[in-house]
């Protein structure tokens, strides 16, 4: 099992580190400065350590050059991004920019052990999550989708990757580099809607000291810092025009040069560029520059909607419980299923991020070992239309009283014809068999607790009627 070193000087930092590689069998140890880790590591065999780099006293990039030949990763925020673009350059394997999801710590870890595995063989048993085990899905979208990411990691040809929103284009470049060629070197990730338009251009291409104002040293960017390796542009739809026109050089020529610098360097990066805007329209309205959209536009990868990703949507989301709530410590929930069937009918705007966040909330907010409907905190207006059923006469008006019988079906066996949110769903279902059911039988019908029936009962004005079944 890999050993993995933590040092931070913040206990609750540790952690929250802690319970996410743990919960990915990852061993630890812990340490809260660098002289702490020098005792750690001079005690045993460690395959990696994670080191914030603002640490009192020692600097953690001091634990790059003590720690060698083990890999460090830097973890830095944004603000002092610049120093962990130096800290890369003195040798550390990458760096995670704070604050970081569960997932961005997993896939840098991932690589970096990748890197481990093809150079000393340490951590052999641990296999990275290049395989189509973690990349989620077997919808034929998807299965097409891994098979062109085969095709285009084989080449050094531009991509660019498009999709909704948090449909996992950023997974996708990742899964690129990883069956690359490239491997075994770093891939940098830029997100070019969050750095500021001023910050950009020497963010990209590094500048020479006094090229501008407060230019006191020189900086690498970090096209250079991919040398070798790959660089990933997300949101490349975001870019500034002024940054466009020196990526397109770089794109034709192969050289990059600093700001304020005369000289040009070669560097060797592989491109991956995202966008969920339509590139083609921008550069129509000149807000994108035709020739880099064409420079960018080689090869294409398409992200599907979660949406329309069939049963990939329920095995995603029991996925994402078994990970979630153990990583959270917090194993054993499931979802009921009028939860699932919410989630198979939900328009997911914000794909699967936005699951893997219902989802979290779900665990969380689960009062027993069950996720409800309401735990996860779905938008009612983004539930698609129910598919229609033919109507049994009897069931026709949602007053009528059901026979006992009826309630044994599932969620859609009520007839309904039109578009119906949850809140139309849950009032019908309780008008409907209230007069048959007890109030802990409805709520365990519609998979709410008694406490959520009766808060929603107040909040729709269906206080329960006299005459009602005795509560079981
Ligand atoms: N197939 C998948 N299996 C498991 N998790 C996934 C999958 N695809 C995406 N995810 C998770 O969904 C979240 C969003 O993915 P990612 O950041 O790659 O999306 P994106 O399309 O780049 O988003 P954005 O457009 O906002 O940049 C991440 O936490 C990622 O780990």
């Amino acid at each position: 099992m890999p050993q993995i070193l933590l040092v931070d000087d913040e206990p609750s930092q540790r952690q929250s580190l802690r319970k996410v590689l743990r919960a990915r069998d990852f061993k630890t140890a812990e340490a809260g400065s660098v002289a702490e880790a020098q005792d750690q590591i001079s005690g045993g065999k460690f395959d990696l350590v994670i080191t914030e780099m603002n640490l009192p006293g020692t600097s953690g990039k001091e634990l790059i050059r003590l720690c060698a030949p083990t890999p460090v990763i830097v973890m830095t925020n944004y603000a002092s991004l610049r120093s962990a673009v130096e800290a890369m350059k003195l040798g550390a394997a990458d760096y995670i920019a704070k604050p970081c999801t569960p997932a961005d710590l997993v896939a840098v870890v991932d690589q970096a052990m990748v890197g481990i595995d093809e150079s000393t063989g340490a951590g052999s048993n641990y296999t990275g999550r290049s395989d189509e085990g973690f990349f989620t899905g077997k919808c034929d979208a998807i299965r097409s989708l891994l098979r062109n990411i085969e095709k285009v990691a084989r080449t050094d040809s531009t991509c660019l990757i498009l999709g909704e929103t948090g449909t996992g284009k950023e997974l996708t470049a990742r899964q690129v580099h990883l069956n690359s060629a490239r491997a075994d070197r770093r891939m940098v990730a830029v997100n070019c809607a969050a750095i500021p338009d001023t910050l950009i251009e020497s963010e990209l291409f590094g500048y020479e000291k006094g090229a501008f104002t407060g230019a006191n040293t020189s900086r690498v960017g970090l096209i250079e810092a991919a040398d070798g390796g790959t660089l990933f542009l997300d949101e490349i739809g975001e870019l500034p025009l002024a940054a466009q026109a020196r990526l397109l050089r770089f794109i034709q020529e192969g050289e990059i040069r600093r700001i304020g610098s005369t000289s040009s360097k070669r560097v060797n990066v592989r491109l991956l560029c995202a966008t969920h805007r339509d590139l083609a329209a921008l550069a129509s309205r000149n807000e994108f520059r035709q020739d880099l959209y064409y420079r960018i536009n080689v090869l294409r990868l398409e992200m599907p909607p979660l949406r329309e990703r069939g049963d990939d949507v329920n095995d995603m989301a029991h996925w994402f419980v078994s990970r979630l709530s153990s990583e959270m410590g917090m194993p054993g929930k499931s979802l009921t299923d009028n939860a699932l069937h919410a989630i198979s009918r939900y328009h997911w705007p914000g794909n699967i991020r936005e699951l893997e966040h219902a989802i979290e909330r779900g665990v969380v907010m689960a009062e027993g070992s069950e996720i409800c409907v309401d735990d996860l905190g779905l938008e009612t207006n983004a539930i698609r239309p129910i598919p229609q059923r033919p109507r049994d006469s009897e069931r026709s008006s949602p007053v009528t009283t059901a026979t006992h019988e009826a309630p044994n079906e599932t969620a859609q066996d009520v007839g309904v014809s039109e578009e119906l949110s949850l809140e139309d769903y849950f009032q019908r279902f309780v008008l409907e068999y209230q007069d048959s059911m007890s109030e802990t039988e409805l709520a365990k019908k519609l998979g709410i607790s008694r406490k959520c029936l009766w808060e929603r009962r107040q909040r729709f004005g269906l206080p329960r009627r006299n005459g009602r079944k005795k509560t079981a």
